[in-house]
């Protein structure tokens, strides 16, 4: 009698969950079975390919297995299913189109640590918070940055006198402090002072995070519930903190600077500040601070999501495209002497350019960094929840599956570069640029959702590389092909990168 009402009980659930599995086969399974792929199974989709994998393998292991299945494949991400691409073509279908803004599922990992900034918020708040920061990358205000670029820039090299000795070193860190001096500076109006120190207990959380998020994104099968008991959990729990008390200080400290200097706009540093020295500028912060107080646009946790995205962003990216480059040219003597030659010419007796007008000369430079960015995009692949229903090639993908673009397979696809592994700068000649499909080359991301701080990011490139080749000559200890990378959200090598400078 009790089985009896039981069965009876549980029979709605049961009707509802064949409904719900026949909806799913008929309108997702279906779709996707037919595209190249591995066979799915339960709980582990097909992440099981790489639960083996050394996670410096991971990048170049997916990358080979989507380009022997015609460089499109279909996956599951546990019981999330997704497309993976490195065709220019596909992209353009995906990023040219302001319907599918919404970052993919694997992003959900970032937001105990950005929130809902810029990077990972949808729909309304995102449009309306990228209008409002906007702004603060114009033009006229990436010319004021280039004097803290330049101040930055020469204490880096100061530093790097001392290393100029004949010994191998890592310059990966230098470069690092570097940046996040930079970016807490520029748009944030708050002196860090990161590179006077040596570790930097930021930067270390952020790698360790980072580290978390791939390792998250390759065991999908892994609820939060249980993540947060794992000995990865409570890693990621204490870094957070770190992080947080991090930014929730420099918030702190430029409020504070705001109140008692705001009727003093000059732009010298105050040392009476604590530890760290505030300037008096119109910051990015200071946007957000005044849309929080004025009318109330941003609450105070609005403004601590956007200023850890722009933290991250704004450093990490950078960082990582410069010391790729910085290998690269200690890879290829040829190339760094064209590039030295130009900027000789354009600096004169000068140690560092100042102005965008003579960044805009270095012309060589570009194209260095250009095809840098190329082979080692900071940001190896990113992803979209589709929205809509949409035709590639000739397979029909239902909307809700996850886009997965893999920048890195597509900036080394030999359709669009012959010789893809060859490092030529001379690709990015105007006249070798003519019939490039335009999607074939986005390490800034493409359409509405595209990279706000690009031109900052190749203004802060520009100067800091210029003045360490027209200061040094940079011979590297490894091959660039035979560095480990990781793709934990910014492609990292392994163990930094070994130079050695020689004064010039
Ligand atoms: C070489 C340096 C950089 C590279 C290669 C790079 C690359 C990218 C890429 C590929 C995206 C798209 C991410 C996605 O769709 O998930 C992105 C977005 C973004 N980047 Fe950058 N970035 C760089 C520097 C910077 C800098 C310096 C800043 C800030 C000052 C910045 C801030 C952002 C923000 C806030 C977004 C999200 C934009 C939005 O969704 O509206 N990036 N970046």
């Amino acid at each position: 009698m009790v089985s009896l009402y039981l069965i009876v009980l549980s029979l709605p659930f049961i009707v509802w969950y064949l409904i719900s599995y026949l909806k799913w086969r008929k309108n997702t399974y279906d779709y996707m079975v037919i595209i190249p792929g591995v066979p799915r199974y339960p709980i582990v989709g097909t992440y099981y390919y790489f639960l083996w994998c050394p996670k410096e393998d991971v990048l170049d292991m997916f990358i080979a297995f989507i380009k022997s299945h015609g460089n499109f494949i279909h996956g599951w991400n546990g019981s999330i299913p997704e497309i993976h691409t490195q065709k220019a073509e596909h992209f353009e279908i995906i990023l040219n189109n302001s319907v599918h803004i919404t970052k993919g599922r694997s992003y959900n990992h970032l937001h105990p640590w950005l929130g809902r900034g810029l990077l990972t918020s949808t729909g309304q708040k995102w449009f309306q918070h990228r209008k409002l920061i906007t702004p603060t990358f114009h033009f006229k205000i990436l010319e004021n940055f280039m004097v803290t670029i330049v101040e930055k820039t020469q204490t880096l090299l100061k530093i790097l006198d001392g290393r100029a000795d004949g010994q191998v070193f890592n310059i990966y860190t230098y470069i690092t402090h570097c940046t996040l001096d930079v970016i807490c500076e520029t748009a944030m109006g708050v002196n860090v002072n990161a590179m006077s120190g040596k570790d930097n207990d930021y930067v270390k959380a952020i790698y360790n995070i980072s580290d978390i998020v791939l390792w998250r994104f390759m065991h999908p099968y892994i609820p939060d519930y249980i993540f947060k008991y794992l000995p990865q959990g409570r890693k990621y729990e204490r870094d957070l903190r770190v992080l947080h008390g991090f930014t929730e200080k420099v918030i702190a400290d430029r409020k504070k600077a705001l109140k008692t200097k705001i009727l003093t706009p000059q732009d010298e540093p105050d040392n009476g500040n604590e530890s760290w020295g505030i300037k008096k500028r119109l910051s990015f912060l200071d946007l957000l601070l005044e849309a929080c107080d004025n009318n109330k646009i941003l609450s105070d946790t609005d403004i601590r999501e956007e200023v850890d995205t722009f933290m991250f962003e704004g450093h990490d990216t950078v960082t990582a495209a410069m010391s790729w480059n910085l290998l690269l040219l200690g890879n290829h003597q040829d190339i760094q002497e064209k590039a030295y030659e130009e900027i000789k010419a354009v600096l004169q007796n000068k140690p560092t350019p100042t102005t965008i007008s003579e960044l805009n000369e270095l012309k060589y430079l570009e194209r260095v960094i250009k095809e840098s960015l190329r082979l080692f995009p900071s940001v190896p692949f990113i992803s979209r929840q589709l929205e809509q229903e949409i035709q590639i090639d000739e397979y029909k993908i239902p909307s809700d599956v996850q886009a997965v673009l893999h920048i890195y397979g597509m900036h080394r696809n030999p359709d669009y570069y012959p010789e893809p592994e060859k490092f030529d700068p001379d690709r990015f000649l105007p006249e070798n640029c003519v019939g490039r499909h335009p999607y074939a080359y986005i390490p800034f991301s493409a359409g509405p959702r595209n990279c706000i701080g690009q031109k900052f990011a190749m203004h802060e490139e520009k100067t800091i590389l210029a003045s360490i080749i027209n200061r040094y000559k940079i011979v590297s200890v490894h091959r660039a092909e035979d560095v480990k990378k990781i793709p934990d959200l910014i492609l990292r090598p392994v163990n930094g990168v070994s130079v050695v400078l020689e004064r010039r």
